[in-house]
This record gives C-alpha cells, sequence and structure tokens, in this order.
C-alpha cells in the first residue's frame, strides 16, 4: 500500500474511531461534521467546475433543494427526513438537468453569474410560495428519533459515509471515458467536439452528477439543524467556501476539495472563535481566496505532488528524441468518386466576406492541397466542414450527405478529422490519455468505460509508436515539442479511423527532418485509404505529396488541377507561389 491509498485509509480510520473514544465530545464532532458536509459539496462541485472547467459560484443551492426538499416532505407525511435523501438527491438531480439545458450554454464568466442568480432565484422562490415552504417563517422538523446522549454522532457517520462515497463516485468518473471527456472540455471545448466528444450531453450530466450527493446531503442537514428557512438554505457564503474549499486544496484533482474542505472549515472554525465578531470570518474569507488565486492558483495539492514530481524527475529522465521508421510506400490508386464537396460556400463575418462561391470536390482515396496567401479563408472552410463556424450559405456534404446543422461531434463520428493550424492537444492530460480521448461514435455505455484500458489503450499505443513517439504515452502533452505535439495531435486523430483528415498546416513550425516525417505518414495513411485536405504554406511539399491542388485567394477558387499544372499556372505564380516554387 503506497501513501496515495494509505493516508486517506488511516485518517478515516481515525475519522471512524473518533465518537467511539471520545462519545462526549460533541463540539469537535459537530465541527468534523460541518467539514464533512464541505467536502461532500466541494467534492462534487468539483466533478462540474474542476473537471469540466465549468465554474458554478452557486452550487450550495442544491443542498437548499435538498434539504427543502426533504424538510417539506417529512413535515407532510411524518417521516424521518434521513429516509427521504435519496429523493433529495433525484430532485436536486432533475433540478440540474432542468436549469443546465439552458445555463450550460453560457461560458466562462457568464455562467459563474448565472449560477449565483440561480440561488438567488430559489430564495425568492421559497420567500414567495408559503403555501408550500411555510415563506420566510421557514419549516420546523421535528427533533431527531435517537436519544439526545449520542446527540451528533448518528449525523456525523452519515455525513462521513457520504463523503467517502462521495469521493468514490468522483474518482470513479474521473476514470472513465466520460471523466477524460469532461477535462478536454475543459482544456478546449471546440477540440473537444471535433474529436467526437458530445459536449452538451457531457456537460450536462456532469451538472447533474454534481448535484446528486449534495441534494442528499441537504436532507440530512436539514434534519440536523431541524430548521430551515430561505435565506440559511440557499445561502451564497456557504457556496462561496465550497468554491474556496476547492481552491485551496487543487480543483480538478481527487482530494484537493477534501483537503481544502478541512482547511476552510477548522480556519472558519477559529476565525469564529477567536476572531470576536463573525464578521472576521467574511474579511478572512475573502483575503484567503485571493492569496490563493494569486500564490496558489492551481491549489495546495498540484502543489506537492509537482514537489515530489519534480525530485523523481531528476532520476528518471528521458531523453526526448523521435526515433523514426521508414516505411515502403506503393503507389497509390486513381480516385474518380468525391468524399468532401462544396457547392457554392459563403461566408462572412460582418462585413468580411472570408469565403465567397467556393465550389470544391475532393476525391476519395486523394491527397488535396488547399493552398493560398494569409486570409484567404482556408482555415474557415476547415471550420465550415467540422461545424466550428456555422451560418454558411451552399452546402457542404461529406460523401453524399449534407453536413448542415450536424454537431461537430456527429461529423467526427461520420470519419472527418481533423487537426489544427496551431495544435491544440489537452495539455494537461498525457500523451496516452490525448490519443484515447476521441469517440468514433456515441453510445451510454461509452460513459462508464474505463478511459485508457483495452483494445483502445492497444490502438493508441500502435499510433503512438506508428508516428514515432510510442515512449511519450506517459508523458505530459504540454512537455513534448511542438513537432512531437503535431505528430500525437495526428495520432489522437486517426483514433477516430477517419476517412478523411483535415491537415491545417501540418508542416508548419516544425523542424526539416518531422517535415519529412510528416509527409511519409500522410502517404502511408493515404494508401492506408484515408483522404486528405491539407493546407499547407510549405509550397515544395504540397506540389511533391498532392494529387490535386485548389489555389484559394480573396475567399474564392483561383486555380484547380495537378501540381504540375499550377506550378506553370501564370495566375498562381502572380497572386501567390512567386519564386517559391522549384
Ligand atoms: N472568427 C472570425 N471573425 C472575424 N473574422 C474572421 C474570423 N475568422 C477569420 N476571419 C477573417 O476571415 C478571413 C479569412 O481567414 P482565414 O483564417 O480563414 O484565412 P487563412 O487562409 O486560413 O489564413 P492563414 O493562412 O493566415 O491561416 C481573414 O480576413 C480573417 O481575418
Amino acid at each position: 500500500m503506497n501513501v496515495r491509498t494509505g493516508l486517506p485509509l488511516l485518517v478515516l480510520g481515525a475519522l471512524v474511531a473518533f465518537p467511539v473514544i471520545d462519545p462526549a465530545a460533541t463540539y469537535e464532532q459537530t465541527v468534523l461534521l460541518m467539514a464533512f458536509l464541505l467536502a461532500i459539496q466541494a467534492v462534487s462541485w468539483n466533478i462540474i467546475s474542476g473537471f469540466a472547467g465549468y465554474i458554478s459560484l452557486g452550487h450550495s443551492v442544491f443542498l437548499g433543494i435538498g434539504a427543502y426538499t426533504a424538510g417539506i416532505l417529512a413535515a407532510r407525511w411524518h417521516v424521518n427526513p434521513l429516509v427521504l435523501a435519496p429523493l433529495a438527491g433525484v430532485v436536486a438531480v432533475v433540478v440540474a438537468l432542468l436549469v443546465g439545458s439552458v445555463v450550460l450554454r453560457a461560458k466562462g464568466p457568464a455562467f459563474v453569474i448565472i449560477t449565483i442568480a440561480l440561488l438567488l432565484v430559489f430564495q425568492v422562490l421559497t420567500v414567495n410560495t408559503p403555501a408550500l415552504t411555510n415563506g420566510s417563517d421557514g419549516i420546523t422538523l421535528e427533533l431527531p428519533s435517537w436519544s439526545s446522549d449520542i446527540q451528533n454522532i448518528p449525523f456525523y457517520y452519515a455525513f462521513l459515509g457520504l463523503l467517502v462515497v462521495t469521493v468514490g463516485f468522483a474518482g470513479w468518473i474521473r476514470r472513465t471515458k466520460f471523466g477524460t471527456g469532461l477535462v478536454a472540455i475543459r482544456e478546449d471545448e471546440g477540440k473537444a467536439a471535433a474529436i467526437g466528444i458530445p459536449t452538451t450531453l457531457y456537460k450536462n450530466l456532469a451538472y447533474a452528477a454534481s448535484a446528486f450527493f449534495v441534494g442528499v446531503a441537504g436532507a440530512v442537514y436539514a434534519y440536523f439543524l431541524t430548521f430551515l428557512n430561505p435565506l440559511g438554505a440557499f445561502n451564497i457564503l456557504a457556496s462561496v467556501m465550497v468554491v474556496l474549499a476547492a481552491l485551496v486544496g487543487g480543483k480538478g484533482t481527487l482530494w484537493g476539495p477534501v483537503v481544502g474542505a478541512f482547511i476552510v472549515s477548522f480556519a472558519g472554525e477559529a476565525a469564529t472563535n477567536f476572531g470576536g465578531e463573525s464578521q472576521t470570518r467574511l474579511v478572512m474569507f475573502g483575503v484567503a481566496l485571493v492569496l490563493v488565486v494569486v500564490f496558489m492558483p492551481d491549489g495546495l495539492v498540484p502543489l506537492l505532488n509537482r514537489l515530489v514530481a519534480r525530485k523523481r524527475q531528476a532520476v528518471d529522465y528521458i531523453d526526448h528524441v523521435v526515433t523514426v521508421e521508414r516505411r515502403p510506400v506503393e503507389p497509390s490508386v486513381p480516385k474518380t468518386e468525391v468524399l468532401l464537396e462544396f457547392r457554392d460556400v459563403g461566408k462572412a463575418f460582418g462585413g468580411l466576406r472570408a469565403v465567397n462561391g467556393v465550389n470544391l470536390a475532393v476525391l476519395d482515396g486523394s491527397i488535396t492541397a488547399l493552398i493560398g496567401p494569409n486570409g484567404s479563408g482556408k482555415t474557415t472552410l476547415f471550420n465550415l466542414v467540422t461545424g466550428i463556424a456555422g451560418g454558411h450559405s451552399g452546402e457542404i456534404r461529406l460523401a453524399g450527405r449534407p453536413l448542415t446543422g450536424l454537431p461537430p461531434w456527429t461529423r467526427a463520428h461520420l470519419g472527418l478529422g481533423r487537426t489544427f493550424q496551431v495544435t491544440r492537444l489537452f495539455k494537461a492530460m498525457t500523451v496516452m490519455e490525448n490519443v484515447v480521448a476521441p469517440l468514433r461514435g456515441f453510445a451510454p455505455g461509452v460513459l462508464a468505460s474505463d478511459a485508457v484500458a483495452g483494445h483502445e489503450a492497444d490502438r493508441a499505443r500502435e499510433l503512438l509508436s506508428f508516428v514515432g513517439l510510442g515512449r511519450f504515452t506517459t508523458e505530459r502533452a504540454g512537455a513534448l515539442s511542438y513537432g512531437q505535439q503535431k505528430l500525437v495531435e495526428l495520432a489522437q486523430v486517426l483514433m477516430l479511423e477517419p476517412r478523411m483528415v483535415l491537415l491545417d498546416e501540418p508542416a508548419g513550425g516544425i523542424s526539416p527532418g518531422l517535415v519529412d516525417r510528416m509527409a511519409e505518414i500522410i502517404r502511408e495513411l493515404n494508401h492506408r485509404g484515408v483522404t486528405f485536405l491539407v493546407v499547407e504554406h510549405n509550397i515544395p511539399m504540397v506540389l511533391d505529396l498532392c494529387d490535386s491542388v485548389f489555389v484559394v485567394a480573396g475567399g474564392s477558387v483561383l486555380a484547380a488541377g495537378p501540381p504540375e499544372i499550377i506550378r506553370s499556372n501564370p495566375a498562381v505564380l502572380d497572386a501567390y507561389l512567386g519564386g517559391v516554387v522549384s
């Protein structure tokens, strides 16, 4: 057993034993159970905000919803609120799904503000529905059914048990394909969609998953308090504490929110005890938030992890050298069928016509180039094909199927892969995680499957060896050289088993040796049946590699044909190629 599993088990053992050893320590039990409650919320918050990167500043809204669900029903049905706890969790999930389908369309600061507004909306709702909630007078619940001798001990174990389950749940999510998808969304949502991850569904499920245990805990909390009112149940300070806990410990990590919740709870308690007035607590949280954001933006757990990793790196440092395995390339077969077609496609950004009546056909099995001066509309055409940009005129078809209206992930599932001009790997993930992240299709079973396992992991290893990076699987993607990142991005796209790959400047910014390797890989993949549309400024490479070339200028196709013709076309030479063609 190592420190990572041994330490939590040791702490858990001590926490389980504590009330047995000292049953009369009511105050300490209360402090601890409040820390457990904060940790349950912070770990849950971490699913939507730490993993997926959507910062919810009003997350304790689900605590209030769980508490009110249990409070209202317990008062009406005269049942123990603990029995209603699972139902409270389900109600929180239903609210999260309903609310999430609207609020998760917003991103960044807009989403943060909406989540605060949500807290206030529920506060106003509970005040203004007295028939259901007893309005601002609140709901008084029956006292716990057990003897006052043991007082808080059942609540202590209920919250501790819930915390263990919540941590287990969050840890399991992080290990699944769903969890990897959430981290991909956090790192680069557009890219995640382009590699087949249905981002809208993932975000909604993450929001719902982050609400369940908070709702369950809300029901237990209602019984613990035996009194509920709108201001207490939908409290902004309680929500800020959840965020602070996750930030202090390290959002996005499994244990960070737990560690942070204990630190924040104990510090808050100390401020209340020694600070004189309750305002001390507010000032302290405000100052702590600023200090954490400025000096420890990643939180405590990642900081400790980095310190340990730095030591380790000094011992087993690996030299970053790409080994190139040369493969024979046979002549490709003639192509006649159209795979990708643009029919009179136009796209304007305000008054600027970036793409203007483009007609273009990429033959199945070909390597087709799209060249043109900077700003001529090449990347915009790629964005229209992959669905990153919409709102165009005309029609784009893949294998005869119109792509209009399809989200980027469905286009990826149809066999459309794409690399980016500036590589867009998920830099915080390992090379392996990056390569297994794409989804070739979506079925509910995918969500729960292991992120890095089985056939997919084997295939990823195979692809990484193919591009010459087999030994970098455990390396963080951000630590690789730019050229290596380009190759990993290509391996990532190949996981989609694409029919067609759009390459945006594959040779841009990489060393001459890697340019040759890249051309060789493209040729070999083409020989295996992959069709390419390549945007590239390295004209000698393009003319050598491609079967046909489209030249665009000012958003329109200026010339098209095989490389020999393009090489000698006076209009093309004039507009673009100049002296670079050899
Ligand atoms: N999101 C956007 N909003 C406004 N204008 C844009 C946007 N994207 C592209 N443009 C403009 O559209 C035109 C075409 O840009 P695009 O990036 O497609 O050209 P490009 O041929 O790919 O250029 P480069 O070779 O430099 O990458 C440019 O004038 C650019 O400024």
